[in-house]
């Protein structure tokens, strides 16, 4: 199990709706990532990024093909996957500590480690002015940091964000990126964003493309030194 890779997947489509209106958002897609990789899928709106993403996570169920997660230990999955959606996604009674320290307590860690990873996790994205406030005293950009938080504060083995920079600015967006590459480093973590946004992509060393649903991943020589 250790250093297989996290997903394996293998000729993977999904069609939604049927007959003359089907749309299939993905199209064959091949694609492995291995423990600790670094991937940015890149591609326009309706290219099928969240629909590929939502795959990979095993939130959704391909209509062809197979996804597989060979590197992920037996149990629950979702302790092992961090998902970033795209929308809102913070429960509006909570604060935003507990946002993130919530799923933490639901994993069974104890209430005051909980807090305070959800608290170390909210420094790291700059927010711990901000713990006290419920989503919507937040504006979108720090709304989606927390969700960040809250992905990374559970130390996920893969991190899957959907269009994590999509309401940020160009330096918010560039530390965003900065502390995922860093929680990569930190828990070994692989990490995988979709974005529209090529500088966005460059924060990362695969980069993927998505167009009509088909996913391209261009052959590159490894750079010396560099293992994956
Ligand atoms: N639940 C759904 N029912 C029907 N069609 C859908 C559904 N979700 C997505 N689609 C369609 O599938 C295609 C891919 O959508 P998807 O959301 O995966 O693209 P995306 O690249 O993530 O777009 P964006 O960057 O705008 O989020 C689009 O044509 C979209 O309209």
């Amino acid at each position: 199990m250790a250093g297989e890779p996290l997903v394996v997947c293998t000729d993977v489509a999904r069609t939604y709706g049927k007959g003359p209106a089907a749309v299939v958002a993905v199209h064959g897609a091949n694609c492995v990532i291995a423990p600790g990789a670094r991937i940015a899928v890149v591609g326009p709106s309706g290219s099928g990024k969240s629909t590929l993403l939502h795959l990979l996570a095993g939130l959704d169920r391909p209509t062809a093909g197979q996804v597989d997660h060979p590197g992920l230990a037996r149990g629950p999955m979702a302790r092992q996957i961090g998902v970033v959606f795209q929308g809102p996604s913070l429960l509006p009674p909570l604060t935003a500590a507990e946002n993130v320290s919530l799923p933490l307590c639901i994993d069974g860690v104890a209430e005051d480690e909980a807090t305070a990873r959800a608290w170390s996790a909210l420094e790291d994205l700059e927010l711990a002015s901000l713990a006290s406030n419920l989503p919507d005293e937040l504006s979108a950009g720090q709304a989606q940091r927390v969700a960040v938080a809250r992905v990374l504060a559970r130390r996920p083995r893969l991190i899957l964000a959907d269009e994590p920079t999509g309401q940020l600015d160009r330096d918010s967006a560039r530390h965003v990126m900065a502390v995922l590459t860093a929680a990569s480093d930190a828990l070994g973590a692989a990490v995988l964003v979709t974005t529209h946004d090529a500088r966005v992509a460059r924060a990362l060393r695969i980069q993927w493309y998505m167009a009509d649903g088909r996913l391209v991943q261009p052959e590159r020589a490894p750079r010396e030194g560099e293992t994956r």
